[in-house]
């Protein structure tokens, strides 16, 4: 359980991404370029996916240096025209929402779960603010290599496999797209992860409504994710605030878009040129807050390592010692979250 320092505290209050008018529009137009945020008005980057893998040779080459910008400045972005269908991410929303209200005694079997048993439900308090309970719900099962899927609800299996086989598909363009924006080949990330092999799961969130609109409390406390990407919707209540530069930012999705979310494989494959980004959840109003998360990693056998090229190219030697990814997750997942405090397992030096 959280203490009350890990609450947001007055001068901790997220600066909004948005407009002023309650919208958020990418800050640079999100024409032919393929990312239209970062600059402006400070917005979170845009990156359009029809433009990175469809657009002339010039609009491609512009997008992938934009989406490197992406990665290196923010490591958090939203990402536009990416093909998952919207009938989709509304069935698996809805799938999830059905899993969450079954009642207790059929879920059990994956209740007593361990961090690496491939479907596990639970629960989780992060705070208490003037006695409320704020409260996270989530289920995580591993989707590949190997498919697993609690039974009931029935409807939730084959959604649930589409969705991820689809947003695999997503992710694996993005790490295409990102080891071109290294400079290096597109297959580079694929080929020194063993991404064919690659490890995903499909995380589902519920964050109870409370009757209190006034409270405000965290969600799920700052962290990292552990793996290479993440790609996270919502239904409609927000709540995710990512940091940068110094400061909480809240996410405000674009109409139809994914946030996409750099892991500590990244940062440890790039030997710390794309770190992964910081993110949190506050809660507090009354409506329930649901998120729905695909991540992909490392083939879990693979030994994560700074790519030789990126260790050469800055010149500042070894940030991180290799780590079989299995491994390093194993490590995460029984530590209490802890900001970033997972990568200092590999750390070869600590940076100032
Ligand atoms: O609910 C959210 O928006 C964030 C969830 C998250 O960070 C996670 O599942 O790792
Ligand atoms: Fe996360």
């Amino acid at each position: 359980m959280a203490t009350p320092s890990e609450l947001p505290s007055q001068d901790d209050q997220p600066v909004d991404a948005e407009n002023g008018d309650g919208s958020a529009t990418p800050s640079g137009g999100a024409g032919v370029c393929g990312c239209g945020g970062g600059g402006g008005i400070g917005g979170i980057p845009v990156v359009d996916l029809a433009v990175l893998v469809d657009g002339s040779a010039d609009e491609r080459s512009l997008a992938i240096r934009e989406l490197g910008r992406a990665c290196e400045d923010w490591g958090f972005f939203m990402v536009t025209n990416h093909g998952v269908p919207e009938a989709l991410q509304e069935a698996v929303m809805d799938a999830c929402k059905q899993l969450f209200s079954l009642p207790m005694e059929e879920k059990e079997e994956h209740i007593h779960a361990g961090p690496m048993d491939p479907i596990r439900i639970g629960s989780g308090f992060y705070s208490v603010m003037d006695a409320v309970a704020f409260k996270r719900d989530y289920l995580k099962m591993f989707t590949h290599p190997d498919f697993h899927c609690p039974a009931k609800p029935a409807i939730l299996r084959d959604i649930a496999m589409e969705y991820s086989s689809c947003t695999r598909v997503l992710l694996l363009q993005l790490a295409t797209a990102i080891s071109r924006s290294l400079d290096l080949a597109g297959g580079r990330l694929s080929e020194a992860l063993n991404l064919e092999s690659c490890f995903q799961i499909l995380v589902g969130n519920h964050y109870p409504g409370c009757s209190r609109p006034d409270g405000e409390a965290m969600g799920f406390l700052a962290h990292s994710d552990h793996g290479l990407l993440t790609l996270l919707f919502q239904n409609g209540v927000d709540g995710l605030q990512v940091k940068h530069d110094g400061r909480w930012v809240l996410a405000k999705p674009l109409p139809g878009s994914f946030f996409v979310i750099a892991g500590d494989q990244m940062e440890i494959v790039t030997n710390g040129r794309y770190r992964s980004a910081l993110h949190r959840v506050v809660v507090g109003g009354e409506q329930a807050r649901m998120s729905i998360v695909s991540l992909i990693g490392p083939c879990l056998d693979a030994v994560v390592e700074p790519l030789p090229e990126m260790a050469a190219a800055d010149g500042k030697g070894l940030e991180f010692r290799g780590i079989r990814y299995r491994d390093y997750l194993e490590k995460q997942q029984s530590k209490q979250l802890d900001e970033k405090a997972a990568l200092d397992l590999v750390r070869c030096r600590l940076h100032s």
